[in-house]
């Protein structure tokens, strides 16, 4: 058993930098979380607090309950695996692993090589544990690596961009084990990443963070269907949300009309819609907007396409590969209200898609290009 409670985390360096501004997480038994966020805004600080190996401002850090204040990071129950991951270059991958076992854990000569087998067994790697790390791809020393982290069985195993560095094609294949790995052994993960794709396909949940603050801490499914805020409307998706602004005078975008029910809402809002949700040739009904075809890009399963409206707004859509528009040619797309989702621009919170109550929203009439 084993979970991961933070709570009002915060942290400063020299020079004023805010690298985490109150960060409150729970990650239950055994369930794997990312952290997701762009540069700069505090995953590997919040991770490296987590480990102990740097130490919070302010916040508590608990293991299973318990506090960890002053419990140096050899004492915690974590496994740390980094980006740069560094192997000893004198010593066989099966040395490597065992070392950290007999020194750190203290286990036997004979129990370090048991488990160094069994790991390497779970991890198809047993061919591999007589090279040493010249004699090893990328791909398979990261492979050691994780074997070697995992090897300690700590109930937490804390992952810093695992995967930066390797092909995409490996990148695709590591990503599935690691989480398949972490639960098989029923471990409980924080994994720090900026790749979004990496982040739906390994966790459980996602927590994506911004600027030292989590903005939204959900499933996979529920960061996608419901982006609780304009930051993570535009991080979560490829190719992103469009995302258009209501003018202030009139409540009106491109593509339709927004007015909050309350007047501190009105006239600052911004609506979003996922390229996969705007069709051609949509039903009147539909939220509209018509512009001429900018740009075509062919994905091999469809086309993502840019339209540019007569206003200059840019919106993307992703069209089938029977019915592909050709460049300058005018088109209108549409969606359903349901998938319309409606912002403020003050806070950039997510206040509901177009069908909410309280909004006062509707799809206006297409602008001819
Ligand atoms: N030792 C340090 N001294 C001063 N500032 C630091 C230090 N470590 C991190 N920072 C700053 O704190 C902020 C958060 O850094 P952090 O490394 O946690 O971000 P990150 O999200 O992991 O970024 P990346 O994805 O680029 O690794 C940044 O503004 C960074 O410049």
């Amino acid at each position: 058993m084993a979970t991961v409670e933070l709570h009002g985390i915060r942290k400063s360096y020299a020079g004023g930098v805010i690298a985490l501004d109150g960060v409150d997480l729970t990650v239950g038994d055994g369930e794997n979380v990312a952290i997701l966020g762009p540069s700069g805004s505090g995953k590997s600080t919040l991770l490296r607090i987590v480990a102990g190996l740097e130490d919070q401002d302010a916040g508590s850090v608990r293991f299973s309950g318990v506090d960890q204040d002053g419990v140096a990071p050899h004492e915690r129950d974590a496994a740390i695996v980094f980006q740069h991951f560094a192997l000893y270059p004198h010593l066989t991958a099966r040395e490597n692993i065992t070392l950290g076992l007999r020194h750190g854990l203290g286990l036997s000569k004979q129990e370090a090589a048991a488990r160094a087998t069994d790991i390497a067994r779970r991890m198809q790697v047993e061919a591999l544990l007589e090279r040493k790390p010249k004699e090893m791809s990328g791909g398979q020393r990261q492979r050691i690596a994780l074997a070697r982290a995992l090897a300690r069985k700590s109930g937490i195993v804390l992952l810093d961009e695992p995967l930066s560095g390797l092909d995409a094609q490996l990148h695709a294949v590591l990503r599935l084990e690691i989480a398949s790995l972490l639960r098989s052994i029923g471990a409980t993960g924080i994994n720090v990443t900026h790749d979004q794709l990496d982040a739906m396909a390994m966790a459980d949940r996602i927590a994506v963070i911004n600027h030292g603050r989590l903005e939204q801490v959900g499933t996979p499914d529920e960061l996608y269907a419901a982006p609780a805020s304009l930051f993570v409307a535009s991080f979560i998706g490829t190719p992103p949300m469009n995302l258009l602004d209501v003018d202030d005078a009139g409540g009106h975008s491109a593509f339709g009309s927004v007015r909050g029910s309350a007047s501190s809402v009105a006239g600052q809002l911004t609506v979003g819609v996922r390229p996969e949700h705007l069709r051609l040739d949509p039903d009147p009904s539909a939220w509209c907007l018509s512009g001429r075809v900018a740009l075509v890009e062919p994905t091999g399963a469809d086309r993502v396409v840019q339209v540019v409206t007569p206003s200059g707004a840019a919106v993307a859509f992703r069209s089938s590969l029977d019915r592909t528009p050709r460049i300058g040619e005018t088109v209108t797309v549409g969606a359903a209200a349901g998938d319309v989702h409606v912002y403020s621009r003050g806070s950039g919170l997510r206040l509901g898609d177009a069908m909410s109550s309280g909004l006062s929203v509707q799809a206006t009439s297409v602008v001819a290009a």
